[in-house]
């Protein structure tokens, strides 16, 4: 099993590295070519950094944004400027839905329900002054974007002499006194020693690399490296009295105090946590006197109570119509809002009035073609800048079948949104633009096409629907439809989907043909397939029957999308995702990683919050809690049955394969770790050994100092964060839940599962 699990990442290897990176020099090193770039661009290391993704990627060109930024119409957005949780950006988005004097900003559910008071709505009505004030103020704290811790020095702030690289080790947490190894102009510089402060016993300089200590190398790599060094009974005999070195560490610490104290009150703005604190990437002593997260004294309930009105399992999910949620993928502006918005119209799910209103709110702004994007991008700014930014889950259904969508930003500055909305949803609805030269810049290079496949299959979704959209632009000419499917066929292989995994649909979801209600034109005749609705009810009706083979003798798990309280203590209500088995009204749950259980009182499905009996596997629901500490409850947290242990930790064993890297993975290297719509910084705290890809069980090699691209290793890793565990399955306990991700400086580092 672990084999067969394992073994799916290895069609990765040959196909992410294509996505991000561009040939590399052979004679010199990628870091020093970066760092004489870099260098040569910007004389000084004291490089004010925007925040934003797109200026970390030193290849890439003007981001979207950026352009948008500069061309300056008015202030970026809150959600685009700040890395808020989703479930901040729910809020935020509501809050400035109602704040907002354009008529445009309706919410998603006025449009849906035809007027009807939606779930969201409901939600919202119930949400105190109080509450809004407090999510706004903290919205208005966090920092710029980005999903991934920075390294402290990058490129971009390489020291260009001597003093600069005092100063640089000495903001770093390095000891003052650091002995250049040759001469120290920049360029000759080759390596430098560095003593090992916080370890009192080691004394012993260690030569490094330039590039090292300037790129992947931090402090607690050294210290846990002579850590283990410093047991060692002669090691610590020797190091008694001082040795040679330390003569000369001390002479040198005395003639560098002086410039210690001067440069002791500046900031280096890269060493800001995207939580707004000060953060250091690997900074041992605060590790060390760390008082853990808070120890939660709720009550922990293991005996499960009845459902008030409990349902015949077997017979609901018989009778019950098939249900499976999709997240529409691609690259940025494929069409993906456009098509999303065009399915809800076509299905009834938004009226005519509505279409026409957003129609002439778009002309307005001479953004005419956009107004069925805008049924999906609802906030003021992603319909003035025209990009999705937040994921937004919308439920539709047909005569047999009920969808939710989750529509996902396209843009690579948000491809945490991406993985957010990948991690909710059963199938990958991947929109193409087949308009001419549109495929080819989406799919090659720094394109998401490739991205959102790779991300989606690394994240377990194994069923693929390919929107062939825009086809209008081409005259629905079967020669492109047929050229982009065979480049694109060869590249889902690569990545594991097989044959069968995959649906064509030609379709343009401006026009509405192919899509739903709209004929095919004549001069797509060639197509004889089903519509993109019909294809995705048949996908959906496999999934569902898989799902309620499942759901009977599984644990009640559920994601927590959102956390909201009522105006009664001791109520909360919380929207998220059944990940496995069911849940009626009246049963009971803990919510991890607080430990605390509660009952459930109320069932709400659908955009109209209709009261339900039951939810299965699969089910988007919101559960109206009773016993239940709003409070310590976040989005990405699970809820279980009370009878299920979900571990709580915040170190664990992973199975990871590597994509293609800049910089190796070495112990002490941060990112960002993403397991369902869970996000949290975290390090590699161990490389236990190098395994083989094909065949985890066979080990190569066991002690690894360093993991390079498209490599298979066992990995621990720790959360960085210390304010809480976060909840952990298992690969082999959910498929799911025990996958994770992890991504640094904007890029997707390595896929895996926990073990
Ligand atoms: N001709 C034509 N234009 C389309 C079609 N679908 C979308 N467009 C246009 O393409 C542009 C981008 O559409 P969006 O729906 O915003 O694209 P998107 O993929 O959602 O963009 P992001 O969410 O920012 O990634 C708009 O001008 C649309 O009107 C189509 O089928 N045919």
């Amino acid at each position: 099993m672990r084999k067969l699990l394992f073994a799916e990442y290895f069609f990765f290897i040959n196909t992410f590295h294509s996505v991000k990176l561009e040939t590399e020099p052979s004679t010199m090193s990628k870091l020093e070519q970066l760092a004489r770039m870099k260098v040569a661009e910007r004389p000084s290391h004291l490089v004010e950094k925007t925040g934003d993704d797109s200026n970390s990627t030193p290849n890439k060109g003007i981001s979207l944004l950026s352009k948008l930024k500069k061309n300056g119409t008015s202030s970026l957005s809150t959600e685009m400027r700040q890395p808020l949780s989703l479930s901040d950006r729910l809020k935020a988005k509501r809050i400035n839905g109602s704040n907002s004097a354009a008529p445009s900003s309706t919410a998603r559910t006025d449009t849906a329900n035809n007027g009807k008071g939606s779930l969201h709505d409901k939600l919202r009505a119930m949400r105190s002054k109080a509450e809004i004030k407090k999510v706004a103020s903290k919205a208005q704290s966090k920092p710029l974007v980005n999903d991934a811790p920075r390294d402290p020095p990058t490129s971009s702030s390489l020291p260009t002499s001597w003093d600069q690289i005092r100063f640089f080790l000495s903001k770093q947490n390095f000891p003052s006194s650091v002995i250049p190894v040759s001469d120290s102009v920049l360029g000759i510089i080759e390596a430098v020693t560095v003593p090992c402060k916080q370890n009192a016993r080691c004394k012993k300089l260690q030569k490094r690399k330039y590039g090292e200590i300037f790129s992947v190398f931090y402090p607690d790599v050294l210290v846990n490296t002579n850590k283990r060094k410093a047991t060692s009974k002669t090691a610590a005999a020797n190091f008694k009295k001082p040795s040679p070195d330390d003569v000369v560490i001390n002479a040198q610490n005395k003639a560098l105090t002086r410039v210690n104290e001067m440069v002791s009150g500046l900031k280096i703005s890269e060493n800001k946590h995207s939580a707004g604190e000060e953060w250091h990437d690997s900074d041992p002593e605060t590790l060390d006197n760390d008082d853990g997260p808070p120890k939660y004294s709720y009550k922990r309930v293991s005996i499960p109570t009845k459902p008030t009105n409990p349902v015949d399992i077997q017979k609901y999910l018989e009778t019950s119509k098939a249900h499976c949620s999709f997240v529409v993928l691609g690259h940025v502006d494929a069409g993906k809002s456009t098509l999303m918005g065009r399915l809800l119209y076509d299905v009834g799910a938004v009226d005519n009035n509505h279409i026409r209103k957003l129609k002439k709110e778009s002309e307005r702004i001479g953004k005419g073609s956009f107004h069925f994007a805008w049924v999906m991008d609802q906030t003021q700014e992603e319909r003035e800048r025209g990009v999705t930014v937040s994921i937004c889950p919308s439920d539709f259904e047909t005569a047999n079948t009920q969808f939710t969508i989750v529509d996902a930003p396209g843009h690579s500055d948000f491809v945490p949104n991406a993985i957010a909305g990948i991690s909710l949803a059963d199938i990958a609805l991947l929109c193409v633009d087949c308009g001419t030269d549109a495929f080819e810049s989406g799919f090659n290079l720094d394109g998401q096409t490739k991205e959102h496949t790779i991300l989606a299959r690394s994240m377990g979704v194994n069923r693929i629907v390919v929107a062939m959209n825009k086809m209008d632009t081409v005259e629905w000419y079967y020669g492109r439809f047929d050229q982009i499917k065979n480049e694109l066929s060869t590249f889902f292989k690569d990545v594991g989907f097989k044959e069968d995994q995959i649906d064509w649909v030609p379709c343009s979801g401006l026009s509405g043909e192919g899509v739903y209600k709209i004929a095919y034109p004549e001069n797509a005749s060639w197509y004889k397939g089903p519509t993109l609705i019909e294809k995705l009810e048949y996908v959906a009706q496999h999934i569902s029957n898989s799902y309620h083979n499942e759901v009977i003798g599984s644990p009640f798990l559920f994601s927590i999308l959102e956390a909201i309280p009522t105006n009664k203590n001791e109520e909360a209500i919380i929207s998220g995702r059944v990940e496995s088995g069911s849940i009626q009204p009246g049963e009971t749950i803990t919510i991890y990683p607080s430990e605390q259980s509660a009952v459930v009182s109320k069932i709400l499905v659908g955009n109209d919050a209709k009261s339900s009996h039951i939810v299965v596997k699969g089910d988007f629901a919101t559960l109206r809690l009773r016993h239940a500490h709003v409070e310590d409850i976040e989005t990405g947290d699970l809820a279980g049955a009370v009878d299920y242990d979900v571990p709580v930790m915040r170190e664990f064993s992973t199975q990871l394969l590597t994509f293609k890297m800049d910089r190796p993975i070495l112990p002490g290297t941060s990112f960002m770790l993403f397991r369902g719509i869970c996000q949290q910084p975290a390090r590699v705290s161990k490389l236990v050994s190098i395994i083989e890809k094909q065949d985890p069980s066979k080990v190569i090699k066991k002690k690894v100092r360093h993991l390079g691209s498209n490599q298979a290793a066992i990995v621990e890793i720790e959360l960085t964060e210390r304010k809480r565990y976060i909840p952990i399955l298992k690969i082999k306990e959910n498929k799911r839940l025990g996958r994770i991700l992890l991504r640094k400086d904007g890029r997707t580092i390595a896929a895996g599962a926990v073990i």
